[in-house]
């Protein structure tokens, strides 16, 4: 017999099936897209401005329907599921997205303890995970700060720990680097590797080469509609 442990464990994380996107009556932005992410994987998406790498990111986090296909993530197919499994999908996947989204009425801890106290978790074990989060990402000291008192690398950080304080089966960035100096970008990706290593599975999407050149086992690359699926450490 197949227990659901064992099941889970082989699940397939994301899947793509014929995706297609559009936006209004516009053009296909993602056109046939077909592929698997696996439980673990640490995967960058490419591609140049424009080509659709945060439209793809907000597929798999249930924030843009597609136009067709279906898109299956942690076995729950995203793009049918009814209103009520909405807070499933963000407790299931964490999104990073350029613009940090921080609420500016109250201070660091706050944001980040948000998602905890929307899931329900009873006070002192959410401020605990809350502080937790905030020590992972290098942020001790700084929970009564409001995000406007903060440099641009730490309010990236901050959102990084409100995204991965309901510890999120997967992780889903966007441009976590654009705007950092080299050595910030470095400790940010290490943040990334960090959960990846204990079984988070990770998707970014950038631009830079020697982000990718360093960090990439896997490149999905889209490029004029194009779509390759890239294996390995990229040049
Ligand atoms: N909400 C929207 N409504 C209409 N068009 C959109 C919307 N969001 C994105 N687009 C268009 O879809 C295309 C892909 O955008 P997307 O943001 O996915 O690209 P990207 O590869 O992430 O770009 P960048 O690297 O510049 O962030 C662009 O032409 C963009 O103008």
């Amino acid at each position: 017999m197949v227990t659901i442990r064992e099941r889970n464990s082989t699940l397939t994380m994301i899947e793509f099936q014929h995706v297609f996107k559009s936006y209004g009556r516009g053009r296909n932005i993602l056109a046939d897209l077909n592929f698997r992410v696996e439980p673990g994987e640490f995967v960058f998406v490419s591609g140049p401005s424009g080509a659709g790498k945060s439209t793809l990111l907000k597929l798999i986090g249930g924030l843009e329907p597609p136009s067709r296909g279906s898109v299956h993530v942690n076995g729950h197919r995203v793009d049918k599921m009814p209103t009520r499994a909405r807070p499933y999908l963000r407790r299931a996947v964490g999104i990073i997205l350029q613009d940090t989204h921080l609420l500016y009425d109250r201070n660091a801890i706050n944001n980040v303890l948000l998602p905890l106290t929307v899931a329900g978790l009873e006070n002192s074990l959410a401020a605990t995970r809350a502080r937790a989060a905030m020590e992972k990402v290098g942020l001790s000291g700084k929970e009564d700060l409001n995000p406007i008192e903060m440099s641009g690398g730490e309010q990236q950080r901050l959102a990084i720990a409100r995204a991965i304080v309901n510890r999120p089966a997967i992780l889903i960035v966007d441009e976590p680097t654009a705007n950092l100096d080299q050595e910030s970008a470095r400790r940010i990706m290490e943040v990334f590797r960090d959960f990846n290593r204990v079984g988070v599975t990770t998707l970014i999407a950038s631009h830079d080469r020697s982000l990718m050149a360093s960090y990439a086992t896997r490149t999905l690359r889209i490029d004029q509609g194009k779509f390759s699926d890239l294996r390995g450490v990229q040049p």
